[in-house]
């Protein structure tokens, strides 16, 4: 395959989730993790889920990476019942979970074995390409202890990107991180997002950050988790987070947010 060809904007995913119920089951007995959800979400959206620990915003981005199936419901990508783990949808997560034993270029490159069609010449053009679309070039052969723990995330970020997926599922990537290196984060992937025109959703505790990154914030509550509220976001980008227009819609997304919060200890 031509490279140009590896590398051009994909079409990204539509996603439905119709009435999705999942309950885990402990020794400390059943938890309702997700009760009748259903959410549509459009080929190229930029979505972020908001909510409470425990409200099962990570179950139902597990269940659309494949890692976990709904016990009723359905969650469907491009009309058709998500099968299971794949390369259309790669996650990233709080932790890195870099390879230490592979240098940065190593790490980025590990991901396209999912790609068999590619040979290993291709598959270092295509790893140099995120690299440098995360802005490491210059730290293509550092080993990952000699990294920051934002840039660690920036390799983890290419990872995620080098199968050209598309979906991205990030589960509070930032949330380790230090509020400069945060926001540095945050331009670079709206930055992306706009570039390579993927749906992205975005896992996050932290309001502010949703509303920056967010087209839309979905809002859940817990025990059992459910979706309350949903509030697009019509700001112009690239957002400052510290923007007085930002900070309006977090003003009313986090007063919902304390609302669900007293209910819930009533
Ligand atoms: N594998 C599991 N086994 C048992 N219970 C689980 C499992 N995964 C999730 N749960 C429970 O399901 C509920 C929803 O968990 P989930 O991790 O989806 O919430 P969350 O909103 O992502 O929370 P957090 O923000 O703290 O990560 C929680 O009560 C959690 O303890």
């Amino acid at each position: 395959m031509p490279l140009t060809e590896e590398l051009q904007v994909i079409a990204p995913a539509k996603l439905n989730i119709e009435n999705v119920t999942k309950d885990f089951t402990s020794r400390r007995g059943t938890v309702r993790a997700l009760e009748n959800v259903s959410l549509t979400i459009n080929e190229g959206e930029f979505v972020c889920f908001v909510g409470p620990s425990g409200c099962g915003k990570s179950t139902l981005l597990n269940i659309i990476a494949g890692l976990e199936t709904p016990d009723s419901g359905v969650a469907l990508m491009d009309g058709v019942p998500i099968p299971g783990p794949g390369r259309d949808r790669m996650m990233m997560f709080q932790e890195h979970a870099l390879f230490p034993w592979l240098d940065v270029i190593g790490n980025v490159m590990f991901s396209l074995k999912l790609k068999p069609n590619l040979n290993d010449k291709e598959r270092l053009e295509v790893a140099k390409y995120y690299l440098h679309l995360v802005k490491l070039d210059n730290f293509i052969h550092a080993n990952i202890h000699e990294l920051s723990g934002g840039m660690k995330q920036r390799v983890a970020l290419a990872r995620a990107l080098a199968p050209n997926p598309r979906v991205l599922l990030m589960d509070e990537p930032f949330a380790a991180l230090d509020a400069m290196t945060r926001e540095q984060l945050y331009g670079d992937i709206q930055a992306i997002w706009e570039k390579r025109k993927k749906t992205i959703i975005f896992v996050t505790h932290n309001v502010r950050e949703s509303v920056c990154l967010g087209n839309r914030v979905v809002l859940f509550s817990p025990h059992p988790g459910k979706i309350r509220e949903q509030y697009e976001i019509d700001l112009p980008r690239p957002r400052d987070i510290n923007s007085v227009e930002l900070a309006g819609y977090s003003v009313q997304i986090t007063s919902a947010l304390k609302g669900y919060e007293k209910e819930s200890h009533e």
